[in-house]
């Protein structure tokens, strides 16, 4: 049978199901406009790369509310609401997975699922700070703390956020819990062009004149995580403004002036900690701070974090080596200084993220008697670079693991499906990448527990409970 001159909406429904057919089918759709296709329960997106409001407007939502699944055309809006009434007439709690690559649309295709549901459970009529503007105007805050201009996305997630929207008995959202994993750390300390580092620190250099004095900030150029890439402006993004806006949506979800200057104040921190360099001491392998330059740069950043001047330089030139008799403190060269100041930076940075979502968490609140919630997972998909690090093994092992649960799920319920129309089936062969998590469970975690084994017995503290634990 001949494929459809416009292409299927579903890929089931291919005559061959192969990949060049599956990536025919999605060319022909995209050429057309359409973004979305089925396979099957799954919905496929190509990002469109441009605004396409009609599709997201209220009417659109209107339409596809209660309608069933198939009947419209392919859209994120179908997906959410068979999420929604599955958990409303069944009782289900239904998680929606999004994924793929860097840049193939996965942040916008969960603020979509999420506008969608907080368009069926949201409150009309209610002024104020509603559970669904606080969750849907948490993201600007997230993206301007979490988010970087990377060589494949203006404005990639630089973390996995899982999304949990809890309903009451009536179906109305009662509450909201944000998780998220993973923060790329080293990009804080290392960005290499046409990169960027985190959003947030640009704009902070593009605030009002009277914040950044406040900060004793200056231009962005200035400051060592910022320069080691000449790309400091990105077309589409006007930092001034997204602070401005950053600060808005931060008043949204919670978060008052007193504690967003706190904030605002360690991202300034995280830049002058950068700015501190190292010379070699008197003493072998010790250092101290370089010139004037950098004792500006500490002195400003213990003010800004309200802590002793002479304590951080300690902290920055010097380790403390602690064995079960004593503690020993050694001084660092100015390499070891200036890897620890950027352990430091790197570990401020990740905290002060973490603050944020708990903050975003209690002020959204949870509803402790909800039985029903609709988790929106929008996780990062593979990354293979030229160099890779141990987050590209977090990362690239999360996905083969979703893989792992998604081969079980889909499996399972073809099969479940066979049986009840008593269909003739042999086992279907598929690639089963058990091996890869093998390699990587079974390695890491026996590894774990023989590292657990030997510093708890050189602790004299080993013991069969605390194994268990
Ligand atoms: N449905 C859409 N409509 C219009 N533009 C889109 C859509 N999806 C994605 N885009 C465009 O593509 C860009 C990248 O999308 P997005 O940030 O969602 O990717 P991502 O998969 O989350 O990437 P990363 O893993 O790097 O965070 C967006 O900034 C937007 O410009």
């Amino acid at each position: 049978m001949e494929a459809p001159p416009g292409g299927v909406d579903d890929m089931t429904r291919l005559s061959y199901l192969h990949e060049p057919g599956v990536l025919q089918n999605l060319a022909t759709r995209y050429e057309l406009n359409e973004i979305y296709t089925y396979t099957g329960s799954i919905l496929i997106a190509v990002n469109p790369f441009q605004r396409l409001p009609h599709l997201y407007d209220t009417h659109m939502m209107e339409q596809y509310k209660g309608a069933d699944f198939g009947e419209l055309s392919p859209h994120v809006f179908a997906i959410a609401d068979v999420a929604y009434r599955e958990m409303i007439n069944e009782g289900k709690n239904n998680s929606i997975l999004v994924s793929g690559e860097s840049g193939a649309g996965k942040t916008e295709t969960t603020k979509m699922l999420m506008r969608y549901l907080a368009h069926l459970g949201g409150r009309s009529g209610v002024e104020g700070r509603t559970v669904e503007q606080q969750v849907l105007e948490s993201n600007p805050v997230l993206e301007a703390f979490g988010n970087a201009k990377t060589v494949r996305n203006n404005n990639s997630s630089r973390f996995g956020k899982f999304v949990e929207i809890q309903f009451d008995k009536t179906g109305r959202i009662s509450g909201a819990a944000i998780r998220t994993y993973l923060l790329e750390r080293s990009r804080v300390c290392q960005i290499n062009t046409p990169e960027r580092n985190y959003h947030c620190f640009y704009f902070l250099c593009a605030a009002p004149h009277e914040d950044t004095q406040r900060y004793k900030l200056a231009d962005a150029r200035s400051f060592h995580y910022l320069n080691q890439s000449s790309c400091i402006e990105v077309e589409g993004i006007n930092d001034a403004e997204e602070y401005l806006a950053t600060r808005r949506a931060m008043d949204i979800v919670g978060i008052n002036e007193e504690e967003q200057e706190a904030i605002f104040r360690v991202v300034a921190a995280v830049l002058h900690i950068g700015n501190i360099n190292f010379a070699k001491g008197k003493e072998v392998d010790s250092s101290v701070i370089q010139d004037d330059n950098s004792r500006f740069h500490l002195n400003t950043a213990s003010e800004l974090l309200e802590c002793d001047c002479n304590n951080l330089e300690k902290a920055l030139i010097t380790r403390e080596i602690v064995t079960p008799e004593e503690i020993i403190t050694r001084t660092l060269d100015p390499e070891s200084a200036l890897a620890s100041r950027d352990a430091l930076a790197k570990t401020i940075y990740s905290r002060l993220f973490d603050w944020i979502v708990e903050k975003i968490n209690v002020s959204i609140g949870q509803d402790p008697n909800s039985k029903q919630l609709i988790g929106v997972l929008d996780i990062y998909g593979f990354e293979s670079f030229k160099i890779n690090s141990f987050e590209q093994l977090c990362i690239n092992y999360t996905n083969e693991k979703l893989q792992q649960h998604f081969n079980q799920h889909v499996f399972k319920m073809e099969q479940e499906e066979y049986t009840r129309e008593e269909i003739n089936w042999s086992y279907i062969e598929f690639v089963d990448n058990q091996d890869v998590l093998d390699l990587i469970e079974k390695v890491l975690i026996s590894s774990y527990f023989s590292y657990y084994d030997r510093s708890h017995k050189m602790q004299g503290s080993y013991d069969v409970t605390s194994k268990a634990k």
